[in-house]
């Protein structure tokens, strides 16, 4: 039997030695040859005990690294997918986040016009008069109404109606700054709010905005068409209420229509 330790150059393995004592005939009544050939069985015992757990345990090394590469490669996938969810999870959340600004920004307009709506006009009205009471610049406001738009309706139905409200709208807010307000107010109704502006230049802004519809006939579809505006302006007093105001400012637009339309009255 050959162990497989290292041997001294030139020497014969133990094992092969220790086979030769055992077996030869000289010996047979040597007593130190059965405890010999104890210890030699035991040994080969123990050498073959020790090849089989050598042969587990690199069975087990190598059962244990393919697992580790399973483990690796699982891993791996399992990261792919974490990185697919987080992309479309982001993605997810920037459609979402234009989904609110768009449903914010539609909160605040006319779905016809495209203006600023009714809502988001008083917003503005009231923070431009609490700036105004706190000792800021004054404003001034304007209720825009279409003239005769009853007719309009009447005359070429509701469709080139609401053309024509479209049309009014597109002229009068071209005709303002753009950090001033104009809305729609409400049916044939626009809400014109200057920020920043003095009083004393009220009537020359109300008559560009006057003009700015009255002045050119539009075009809708194949016809063409006059129509004109008549205009509420007022600015704020000082302790005056918002209410008191847009009362002065609606009472004053009355007036104008009653005095003929298409022109200016100023609030009392
Ligand atoms: N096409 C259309 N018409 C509207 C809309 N909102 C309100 N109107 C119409 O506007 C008209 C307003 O009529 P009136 O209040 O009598 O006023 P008017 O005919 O303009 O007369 P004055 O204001 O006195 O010059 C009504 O016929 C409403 O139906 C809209 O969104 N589209």
């Amino acid at each position: 039997m050959n162990s497989g330790f290292p041997l001294p150059p030139g020497e014969r393995p133990l094992t092969e030695r220790i086979d030769a004592l055992l077996s030869d005939a000289e010996h047979r009544d040597n007593p130190l040859r059965a405890p010999l050939a104890e210890l030699y069985d035991a040994f080969s015992d123990h050498l073959c005990q020790l090849e089989r757990i050598t042969r587990i345990s690199d069975h087990y090394q190598a059962a244990e690294r393919d697992r580790g590469a399973g483990h690796a490669v699982n891993y791996r996938r399992q990261l792919r997918r974490l990185e697919k969810i987080v992309r479309i999870s982001d993605q997810y959340q920037g459609m979402l986040r234009e989904l609110n600004q768009r449903l914010e920004w539609l909160s605040h307009r006319d779905a016809l016009t495209g203006l600023p709506n009714r809502r988001h006009a008083l917003k503005r009205l009231r923070e431009e008069h609490l700036r105004a009471q706190r000792g800021g610049r004054s404003f001034v406001i304007m209720i825009i109404d279409i003239d005769h738009f009853k007719d309009i309706n009447d005359t070429w139905g509701h469709e080139f109606g609401d053309h024509a409200l479209t049309a009014v709208a597109a002229r009068l807010a071209a005709s303002v700054r753009e950090y001033d307000v104009c809305a729609r107010w409400g049916g044939e109704e626009f809400l014109v709010m200057l920020s920043d502006t003095e009083p004393c230049t009220a009537g020359d802004n109300a008559e560009r905005l006057r003009a700015c519809v009255g002045s050119d006939p539009f075009i809708i579809g194949e016809r063409q068409l006059r129509i004109t505006v008549s205009l509420g302006v007022g600015s704020c007093r000082p302790g005056e209420e918002l209410a008191e105001l847009m009362k002065r400012v609606d009472d004053a637009l009355y007036l104008a229509k009653h005095e003929g339309r298409d022109r200016i009255a100023f609030a009392r």
